[in-house]
């Protein structure tokens, strides 16, 4: 299983890089992964599993954050409505997006980040992404406000991105311009 061990922190290459596609057919080892990083963000949900083990709880995980320079994430959360969201995903696509921005108040974390780093970090509204599941079928998601936000955290990770890239360094909580404030 995988543990607090296994991620990568800030200043380890991997979380600098752009992230090559998965070749398709994924291979079981590619499978595996994925499969081992769903589970991580379920376990590190389950008070009891959490505390054992010592996690950090998550709701989403990249391959960067495991070292692993290739185009996997994985995603376990509930959104505002209670619709579940848990997938893991290979070579997920932002097809669109909104113009409109959001942002959770609370500011984000990072598993790869051992420090609170605050303010808000402005991302799209709603997004349309295209990705492959973990069966092998080509799936569409339109996604919007804290859904939005979770696969686009993940997503910046396949390409080098941090969450605190997006924060207005002179004034980290101005509400961003055209930005709805989410949590
Ligand atoms: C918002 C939140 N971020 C948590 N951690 N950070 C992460 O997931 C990072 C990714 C998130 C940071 C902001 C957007 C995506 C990990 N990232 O680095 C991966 O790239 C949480 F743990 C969390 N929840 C709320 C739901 N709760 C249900 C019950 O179990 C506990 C769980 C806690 N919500
Ligand atoms: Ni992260």
């Amino acid at each position: 299983m995988i543990t607090m061990k296994d991620i990568v922190r800030e200043g380890h290459p991997a979380l600098r890089e752009i992230a090559k596609e998965v070749a398709m057919p994924p291979s079981k080892e590619d499978i595996q992964t994925l499969k081992k990083m769903l589970e991580f963000l379920k376990n590190s949900q389950d008070e009891e599993l959490c505390k054992k083990y010592n996690l950090r709880p998550g709701v989403g995980l990249a391959a960067p954050q495991l070292g692993i320079t290739k185009r996997m994430i994985a995603v376990h959360f509930e959104d505002i409505n209670g619709k579940m969201y848990s997938y893991g995903l290979f070579n997920p696509k932002i097809m669109s997006h909104s113009v409109e921005k959001a942002y959770l108040i609370a500011g984000e974390g990072c598993l790869s980040v051992d420090r609170p780093v605050e303010g808000y970090v402005p991302r799209y509204a709603r997004i349309t992404i295209k990705a492959i599941d973990l069966e092998g079928n080509e799936i569409k998601l339109r996604l919007k406000d804290y859904a939005a936000i979770v696969f686009q955290h993940e997503i910046d990770h396949l390409n080098g991105i941090m969450f605190y890239d997006h924060i207005n360094e002179n004034q980290p909580f101005q509400a961003p311009e055209n930005a709805r404030a989410i949590g």
